[in-house]
Formats: structure tokens, C-alpha cells, sequence
């Protein structure tokens, strides 16, 4: 019964939709055209099918598609248009062109190549007036009415925009007949001002009769512009047929009967095939010019298809069709192809710019569709709201259909234990309300019937809360009600769909995703039609709710930004690793990782939408601003683009360790191979493994003992499994593992020291590496990980940095006075080797007695830690389950790549966390 385009300017092929499918679009004249020629071929066109409803994404161009369960069936151009339904012969194809289609002549012109493409046989074309000559006459009532003489210049602009249009438009007679009625109608308005002007006061019908002259003129033009063709057409003045009574709150009620028999009547007097009408204006049952108000041209074209009983009502504006978020906001948008009418008028009353639910009303009876393209891409498939769309996907991710938000809202909360079981208290609140004039848009009360909390627009909520305080003055004097409070700056998240209803899981997973990205939810409200679930939150999150939540159901890409802070050894490895991954992670995994910012010790460079980790080196060094570790934190946490924001620290810096707590508790997750904050001060790690088990902020660290190694996530594994964990043995340095194993006579120690600082095994200071600390903190991580309560003191350790160099103030002098100190390694080699033994340092968390302890040992040369090589770190869990047997984990255990690696790995497992698949 009807149809809408849907092509590719260069298909080879095409797709039909089912015969009788809901989505069944048919060809516009354009794709007629292009459906001739067989050059064309496919481009890429990624549309994903949810069951019947097709949302296509970023098309090049247009497409025919069968979007019947995921099966895109080839068939030409001709046999789609075969099977297409097209409306039937008498009826009507109704379309309307706003203000912005009718922006100047050559739109104007536009508009008429639509119409006579359209090949219906009868077509009725709504058009509001051009695009800022409303406002221009509502200007001219105010000047008059506030006897500004400047109305007359006003008016005399006026004229001049229409005229230039008409000239450049049209040409002989037409022209001279549009002009002269011009004339005409422009020296009434001007005797109509001029009367206004001497009153001082126009009332509601004046000010209404000039201000429709817009569609008027406009309404006329097209009309011209089209007999221009040859094409017979007639140009209907609606004030002759839509009659509608004034309700108040500035609306109308269309009266459909006597709109009927004027319509009717009109029609015997021109029949037509092609009619031109104007958008906006009516006329009350006394004939007295009137509006249709706010989004009036919408409203007509639905009142005229359903008068007709239009086949479709197609309302051509400047975007591709209804999208699934608001596309300034979610960049991952979707084109909805579908939307039942429920839908839509949901939509606009959260905030969308779809459609008055007015306007929906008066087709619904009929169900006729009305589709909304782009008149500036008539390649965009557009929208079609209609009746439900048959056979929908059950998926969870197809129930909800859009998101819509709503800022600059006010929660007014009416608290007391005086309400509960109390009948007229909630009338009481909305009677205060609505004495004066405010909007409630959301309710919510808890069974409890101890609060009640509803929003209003921020601008009406001082009125509201004042009148509340004077209704209820007694009550809160006598305690029944403790308090009538005010939560400014809220937002409101709506999600929408018809499918919701009677699907679980819809709200947990919202209010799943709300919660990762750390979004505070104020109010809620659900109502037991479940069309609709609707979230209060502060203005400042909502759109990263907004993005939070419809990437979670639109299956779009887990976005996460991150933050590096240190780009030494470690932090430039995970860089590169990044950006050679990045595409993979985009194409298979749908992770978009953005590094946001970059910071040093000095310097620090910021992004809003992520650096080219190909150039970020350059950047660092010339774009560069002034390192400053709030600034970097502040750039990351309020982007509002990106949910998902985590730092992560490739420093051994104590001080940016210390600020953990804080981040976390901002929602900003954390990854690092920085050991200090877990082996910090026992009271921080407490505190800081406490905020993060109870919220849904991450604080990874895998890379903190055995680099890329899987050491803390198994003994996580053994520990959650209800496993006992003995004992910890191992070596746990890098540096020191390669040291002792290459250290066998040949080389001197201190060039086997330098060896292990140049490999990049080693701490930023190696005496970090050869006095054990290093050790003692893995130990002391693993210590508390098995739940042992230890500080660093606590742990004895055997230091290999002699006595004389701990003074040492730098790192460079350190290394140059080492090789003094050979004889004496040699010597205690030359023991070991003697007895058979070799020189191992290991460490020990021996949780049973609640110890650890860092040592160099002597090993026979047949034990297994006498085998590593490299760098390797080798560590043994002995558990209640592996008793006998030691469960061990072997590898290198420092490094750069490895170290990166673990990091990066660290990433991954959090988006997965956040819902990326895995
Ligand atoms: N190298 C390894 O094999 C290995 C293995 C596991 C863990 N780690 C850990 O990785 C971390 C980094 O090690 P690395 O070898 O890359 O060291 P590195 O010295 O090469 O890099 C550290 C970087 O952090 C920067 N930095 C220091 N303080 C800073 C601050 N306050 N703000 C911003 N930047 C700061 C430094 O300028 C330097 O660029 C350390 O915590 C280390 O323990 C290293
Ligand atoms: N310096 C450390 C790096 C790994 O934490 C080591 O040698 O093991
Ligand atoms: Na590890």
C-alpha cells in the first residue's frame, strides 16, 4: 500500500523487500532512472538486520534490501519495482516541505522536481512558509503592537524576499499574477499593521491572519513553479478547509467532520490532481483565521492524509530520518528504518526532535505511514513510522529502539512519614503543581509512600517549590513531611522501544551500563506500559550516559579512553603495541581505544579525539605543553564523548601511585606496572582495594610481578576457586635472574649488571633491582593478594648493593663504582660453583606462618630454579590442591615487549569488563 526509496546510485543488483513486508520501500524517480543502467555496481553498504527492522548505517548511497532475517536476497531493479507495491492509483501520496526545503527559489524548485517525480496520481504537498519569514511576520505584529514605525521597512523586506524568489522562480504571466496578488496582500497587511499600530494591541485572529501570509505566498509559488512543467495543479488556502477549536495551553482540536465536508466542498469546486497547500493555518468554526501553533505544517499534512486517507504522509526536512541517539552526541548513531507510532511520539516527548505526537495522532487512525527524508539527500532512506513492524527480532539489543535525553530539569523531592497511606497527598503535591502552570515530565514514588519525586524544567521549578512550601507549610511545621526539596541541574535518559515490553533484562542492562561508566542514577521511572524506561542523572553525565548506554545496545564499538602516564621504556612498548593493534582490536573485537593524552615527567600532550600514535613522539617534543598531572586527569575524566576513561601508569613514581584512590573514585579506572601503590603503606593498599571491589572501577595490575606473566591473575584464579594458598617461592627479578644466569666466570658481575640495565630488564634505578627491593615489593604484593597483612619493613632482605655504594646519589655513579666490587662476586661464584651449587635470589611468601622473606640462595644444579635463562622469572605455588606438586608459572619475566604486553593485556581484559566481546 505504500512504499520509499531505498538505492544505491551504483547497484548492479538490488534487493526486493519481501511482497507485503513492512519495509517494503519503494523506488523514488531518481532510482527509477538509475535502475536503468546496468553499470552500476554495489558499494559498500554495512546494514545489520534486527529481525524485520534494517538499520543501516553510514550508507554511501541508496540500496534496495530484502531485510528479512539477515538474508539479503539479489534481484534486479526491475523484478524489486515489480514486486514493489506502489499506492494504489486514487490515492493520495501526501508530502510536506518545512521552512528549510523552502528556503530560496532554487529550493523551492527542488521541491517541485520531488513532486513531479513522485509518480502517485493524486498528491497533496503541504508547505510552511520559507524559512525565516514566520518570525519575520511575528516581528512585524510586535513592532506594530508596540508602535515601532520600523514595522513598515520590516514589512518592505518582506516583500523584497518574496519578489526575488517569484523573479528568479518563475517567468510571463505567472509571474505577473504572483506578483500582483503580492501587492494585494502586502498593502492589506500594511492597512492591518497600521491599525495594530494606532491600537497598540493585536489580538490573537490579527496577529494570526498576518502571520499566515508566509504559507500563503509560499504555498502559491510552488504551485506555479509546478504548472510551470505543464503538470495541472491547484494551490488550497486550508483556512477554506481545516477547521480546528482552541483547547487552551496553546493547542488545537482538529474538527475532522466539518474539515471532511469543507474539503469536500473544495473539491467540487477544483478538482485536482495535484494540489499545493499551506502548512500551519486553519480557521476556527466562526471562519476566523487561526494556527495549528507549534510544528504546525507537521500537523497539517497529518490531518489532510488522514482527511484523504493518504497511502503516506512523506515529511521532507534536513536530516536522513530518525536516528537512534542524537547524532551531535552519539557519533555511532543509527538511521532508524523503522519506528512503530508508539515509538515515535515517546521519542518527542523525551526530547527528540521527531515528530509533535500531535501529529501522529490523526494518521494513526488509519495507519498511514509518514516517512521523514532528507530533501537535501534524496538517497537517505529515511524513517518510516508506522504500525508495529511484524516478525521484530527478540534480541535484547533490538527491544530498545532509541535513546532521547532531555536537560535543564529540576527534581523536586516531597519527603515525610506523614504521606505513607495518607489518600490526597500526591493530589495535594500535583494540585500545587499545576496552579502554577509547570510541566511535570517524570514521576516516581517508592511503595514505601515515604517520598514522592517528580522533574519540571529547571526555569518552573523555584514557582513549584515555592508554592509546595506554601501548600504543605502545616505539614512540614507539624513533621508529617520533612522537607520539599530541590535537585537542580538534572538530565533525563530515556530509552525507547515498543519490544521492551515483557523482554527481561532490558533495565539491567542499561542500568548495567550506567553503572561502568560510573553514572550516578538520581530517579527512575518505568511505566507498566514499558515503552519507556526513564533515568534521572546529573545534567554533566548525560551524555556520557547517552553514549554509555547505546553503545551497550546498539552493539557499537566499547569505546574506551586512555590516558598514558610515563612514556619511558614500558609506556612507549604499550604505544607502539597500540597503534599496530588498534585496527585489529576496531575490526574484530569492536574496541576503539583513543589514547586521549600523554604525559611525562615534563611535558604532556592532550587530545579531545585521540593521537595519531604514529606522530605522538614528534608531538611530544613540538606540541607539547607544560606537564601538569590535574590538567592531564581533568582533560580525560570531562570528555563527555568517551564513557570509559582509564590512566594508566608506566611510571615508579611514588607520588602519582598516591593518587589512585582519587582517580578511581572519579570512575576513572587504572592499569599499571608500577609496584609502588600495592606495596606502598599497607592502611592506602587496604583502602584502595576496598573502594575498588565496591564500585565498578577497575584497578589492574598484572605487570606488577612477572611482567606479561599471568602470576596475579592465577593466584586470583586459585584464591576465588576456594583454593589455600601454602606458599609463594620463586625468582621474582628479572634483572637478577638474568644476572645469576649469565653470571658464570667468563664476564665480570658489573658487566652483567649493565648488560641487564641495557636489556631494559631493570628498574628506572638498578639499585632498586640489586638491593631486593624490587623483590620485597612483588613479595609483599603476593603477600597481600593471598590476604596476609605485611608492610615492606616487615620483610627481611639480602641486599647485593655493597655497604659503600648505597650512598650513591645517582644511578650513573652507582654503575660506574660497581666494578670495584667484582673480586667479591667472583669469590662467592667461585664458592658456589665448588659445592656444585649455583647463586639464585628468590623470594618467599610463606603465608602459613604469615611471612616473607627476599634471599640469595644456593641452589644444586639440578633444581629448577638452577634452569632459567634470560631473563626468566619462576614462580611455584604451593596450595592445599597443589600440594605434591608445586603449580608453576616459567617465563621471561621483564622487559619491554613482555612488560607492555601484560599492560595492554590488563586493557583488553577491562574493556571486556565493559562489554566488549571476548
Ligand atoms: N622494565 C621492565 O621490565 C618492567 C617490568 C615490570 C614492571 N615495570 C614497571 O614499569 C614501570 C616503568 O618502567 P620503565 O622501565 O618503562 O621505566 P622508565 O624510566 O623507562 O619510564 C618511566 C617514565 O615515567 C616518567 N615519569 C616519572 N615520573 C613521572 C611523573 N610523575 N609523571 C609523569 N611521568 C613520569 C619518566 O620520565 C619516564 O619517562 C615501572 O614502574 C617498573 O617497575 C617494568
Ligand atoms: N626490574 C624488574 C622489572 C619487572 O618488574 C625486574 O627486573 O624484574
Ligand atoms: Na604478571
Amino acid at each position: 500500500m505504500w512504499s520509499l526509496a531505498v538505492a544505491s546510485p551504483h547497484p548492479a543488483a538490488a534487493f526486493a523487500f519481501a511482497a507485503g513486508h513492512p519495509l517494503r520501500h519503494r523506488p523514488s524517480a531518481a532510482s527509477d532512472r538509475d535502475a536503468n543502467s546496468q553499470r552500476w555496481r554495489w558499494e559498500r553498504i554495512r546494514a545489520c538486520s534486527y529481525g524485520s527492522s534494517l538499520r543501516i548505517r553510514h550508507l554511501p548511497g541508496r540500496l534496495y534490501g530484502d531485510v528479512s532475517k539477515n538474508n539479503l536476497t539479489p534481484v534486479t531493479v526491475e523484478q524489486a519495482e515489480a514486486s514493489a507495491q506502489l499506492p494504489k492509483g486514487d490515492m493520495w501520496s501526501v508530502h510536506k516541505f518545512g521552512g528549510t526545503c523552502m528556503g530560496t527559489s532554487q529550493r523551492i524548485q527542488n521541491v517541485a522536481d520531488i513532486i513531479l517525480r513522485d509518480p502517485s496520481e493524486r498528491k497533496l504537498v503541504v508547505v510552511s512558509a520559507m524559512s525565516k519569514v514566520t518570525d519575520m511576520m511575528y516581528n512585524l505584529v510586535n513592532k506594530a503592537q508596540s508602535r515601532d514605525d520600523s514595522y513598515i521597512a520590516a514589512l518592505d523586506e518582506v516583500f523584497e524576499k518574496h519578489m526575488a524568489a517569484a523573479k528568479d522562480l518563475l517567468g510571463g504571466e505567472d509571474l505577473a499574477r504572483f506578483l500582483s496578488q503580492l501587492h494585494a496582500d502586502v498593502s492589506n497587511l500594511k492597512a492591518m499593521l497600521r491599525a495594530i499600530c494606532i491600537a497598540g494591541h493585536a489580538t490573537e485572529s490579527f496577529s494570526d491572519f498576518v502571520v499566515g501570509h508566509g504559507e500563503l505566498w509560499s504555498a502559491q509559488m510552488l504551485s506555479f513553479a509546478i504548472k510551470k512543467s505543464g503538470t495541472p495543479c491547484s494551490w488550497m488556502d486550508t483556512r477554506e478547509v481545516l477547521v480546528v477549536n482552541p483547547t487552551g495551553s496553546n493547542q488545537v482540536d482538529p474538527d475532522y467532520i466539518e474539515s471532511e465536508k469543507r474539503l469536500e466542498k473544495w473539491f467540487a469546486r477544483r478538482p485536482a490532481d495535484t494540489i499545493i497547500a499551506t502548512g500551519f493555518i486553519a480557521t476556527t468554526p466562526e471562519d476566523i483565521p487561526t494556527t495549528l501553533k507549534r510544528d504546525g505544517s507537521d500537523f497539517s499534512a497529518a490531518i489532510i492524509g488522514s482527511l484523504v486517507k493518504a497511502g503516506q504522509v512523506t515529511i521532507w526536512t534536513d536530516v536522513d530520518g530518525v536516528f537512534s541517539a542524537d547524532p551531535r552526541k552519539v557519533s555511532e548513531a543509527v538511521i532508524l528504518s523503522t519506528l512503530s507510532y508508539q515509538e515515535a511520539w515517546e521519542m518527542s516527548y523525551f526530547g527528540a526532535n521527531v515528530l509533535h505526537p500531535r501529529t501522529i495522532i490523526p494518521v494513526m487512525k488509519y495507519n498511514i505511514p509518514i516517512v521523514i527524508r532528507n530533501m537535501f539527500d534524496i538517497s537517505a532512506p529515511g524513517t518510516m513510522i508506522c504500525q508495529q513492524p511484524a516478525n521484530e527480532s527478540d534480541d535484547l539489543e533490538a527491544c530498545v529502539k532509541a535513546f532521547a535525553t532531555i536537560d535543564k530539569l529540576a527534581l523536586v523531592n516531597v519527603e515525610g512519614t506523614g504521606m505513607a497511606g495518607v489518600p490526597g497527598t500526591a493530589s495535594a503535591i500535583f494540585g500545587a503543581v499545576k496552579d502554577v502552570g509547570a510541566n511535570v515530565i517524570m514521576i516516581s514514588q517508592a511503595s514505601s509512600e515515604h517520598s514522592v519525586c517528580f522533574a519540571v524544567p529547571e526555569k518552573e521549578v523555584a514557582a513549584v517549590s515555592a508554592a509546595l512550601h506554601v501548600r504543605f507549610r502545616e505539614a512540614l511545621s507539624a513533621g508529617r513531611l520533612s522537607k520539599v526539596e530541590v535537585i537542580h541541574n538534572c538530565s533525563i535518559l530515556a530509552a525507547v522501544g515498543l519490544k521492551m515490553a515483557s523482554t527481561p533484562g532490558v533495565s539491567a542492562t542499561l542500568f548495567d551500563a550506567l553503572a561502568k561508566a560510573n553514572i550516578n542514577v538520581r530517579a527512575i521511572a518505568q511505566g507498566c506500559s514499558e515503552y519507556n524506561i526513564t533515568v534521572v542523572l546529573k545534567q554533566e553525565d548525560c551524555v556520557r550516559a547517552l553514549r554509555a548506554a547505546h553503545s551497550r545496545f546498539f552493539l557499537s564499538k566499547t569505546t574506551l579512553a586512555v590516558g598514558i602516564i610515563g612514556p619511558g621504556l614500558i609506556g612507549r612498548t604499550l604505544l607502539n603495541q597500540l597503534k599496530d593493534q588498534a585496527a585489529v582490536l576496531k575490526e574484530n573485537m569492536n574496541i576503539d581505544l583513543r589514547v586521549m593524552g600523554i604525559t611525562g615527567s615534563r611535558n604532556m600532550v592532550l587530545s579531545d579525539t585521540g593521537i595519531d600514535l604514529t606522530q605522538w613522539k614528534e608531538q611530544l617534543k613540538t606540541e607539547a605543553e607544560q606537564a601538569d598531572l590535574n590538567k592531564f586527569v581533568h582533560h580525560l575524566s570531562e570528555n563527555q564523548l568517551f564513557p570509559n576513561r582509564v590512566l594508566v601508569d608506566c611510571t615508579a613514581d611514588t607520588s602519582v601511585a598516591s593518587h589512585y584512590y582519587d582517580w578511581l573514585k572519579k570512575g576513572i579506572h587504572v592499569i599499571t606496572p608500577n609496584k609502588k601503590a600495592n606495596s606502598g603503606p599497607l592502611d592506602r593498599y587496604l583502602k584502595l582495594r576496598t573502594l575498588q571491589r565496591a564500585s565498578y572501577t577497575h584497578y589492574f595490575y598484572e605487570a606488577t610481578v612477572g611482567a606479561g606473566l599471568p602470576i596475579i591473575s592465577t593466584l586470583r584464579g586459585l584464591l576465588e576457586t576456594g583454593d589455600k594458598i601454602l606458599r609463594i617461592e620463586g625468582i621474582f627479578s628479572g634483572t637478577l635472574s638474568y644476572i645469576f644466569n649469565n653470571f658464570e666466570g667468563t664476564r665480570t658481575f658489573s658487566d652483567v649488571v649493565s648488560e641487564a640495565k641495557e636489556a631494559g630488564y631493570t628498574e628506572p634505578d638498578p639499585r632498586d633491582d640489586l638491593s631486593g627491593t624490587d623483590v620485597a615489593r612483588k613479595v609483599i604484593i603476593l603477600a597481600r593478594e593471598s590476604g596476609l597483612r605485611l608492610e615492606l619493613s616487615d620483610i627481611p632482605v639480602r641486599s647485593l648493593v655493597p655497604e659503600a655504594l648505597r650512598s650513591c646519589s645517582t644511578a650513573d655513579e652507582y654503575m660506574q663504582k660497581l666494578p670495584s666490587f667484582d673480586q667479591d662476586w667472583a669469590r662467592e661464584l667461585k664458592d658456589a660453583e665448588a659445592a656444585g651449587e649455583v647463586l639464585r635470589y628468590v623470594g618467599v611468601v610463606d603465608v602459613v606462618n604469615k611471612e616473607g622473606q627476599v634471599e640469595l640462595r644456593r641452589y644444586k644444579k639440578d633444581h629448577p630454579f638452577a634452569q632459567l635463562s634470560g631473563s626468566d622469572n619462576i614462580i611455584a605455588f604451593t596450595t592445599s590442591r597443589y600440594k605434591e606438586q608445586p603449580l608453576i608459572v616459567r617465563g621471561p619475566g621483564a622487559g619491554a615487549e613482555v612488560t607492555a604486553g601484560g599492560v595492554f593485556s590488563d586493557i583488553l581484559r577491562l574493556a571486556s569488563y565493559l562489554g566488549a566481546p571476548s
